[in-house]
């Protein structure tokens, strides 16, 4: 039996480039990626990826536009992360490196996709052109993707990501 786990992930970015973190220790450890983590019991999704934000690269925001929803399993593995994926360009306060992530600013045209989750390569495409999205993908292991199902939809979830979430 199978069993879902929320994540977020949050993008800043603004027309020429992308805010991306390298991940220092656990999960992606070695990779850029956006800034995000667990969702904690007693707060929602959205706040969730505001905090994460704050706490991984040391900016502030308010409100994050949601645009995606990746599920992602790994063979062998029953659990299913459930990322909801955010973006701005919009924030306040200075970049920090943090024990998790260290922040730098990448060009759009420059987007280190050999350096990131191999996920990244299919859907970040359509977050540039400003389009929503929900994914699937199946790793074989860490470094394979199986099989994946990508599509841009019109609209997402929203009141989901407002609710705090009883854990
Ligand atoms: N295949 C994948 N592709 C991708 O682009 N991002 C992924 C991904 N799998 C997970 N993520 C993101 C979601 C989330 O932002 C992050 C995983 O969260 P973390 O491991 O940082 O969670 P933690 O449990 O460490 O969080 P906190 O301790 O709550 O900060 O990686």
């Amino acid at each position: 039996m199978s069993f879902r786990k929320r994540f977020t992930l949050a993008l800043v970015r603004n027309a020429e480039e992308v805010l991306l973190g390298l991940k220092k220790r656990g999960f992606g450890e070695g990779k850029w990626n956006g800034f995000g983590g667990k969702v904690e019991a007693g707060e929602s999704i959205h706040d969730a990826a505001v905090r994460e934000l704050r706490e991984e690269s040391g900016l502030i925001v308010e409100n994050l536009k949601y645009i995606g929803i990746l599920d992602f399993e790994f063979a062998g593995d029953p659990k299913i992360l459930e990322v909801h994926v955010f973006t701005t360009s919009q924030f306040t306060g200075q970049l920090v490196e943090s024990d998790e992530m260290k922040p730098q600013w990448f060009s759009i045209q420059d987007v280190p996709f050999a350096k990131m989750w191999p996920d990244d390569e299919f859907w970040f495409p359509l977050f540039l052109k400003n389009e929503m999205f929900k994914g699937y993908f199946f790793y074989k292991d860490q470094d394979t993707i199986g099989h994946y199902t990508l599509s841009v939809v019109d609209e997402l979830p929203s009141e989901n990501i407002s609710k705090m979430l009883e854990l």
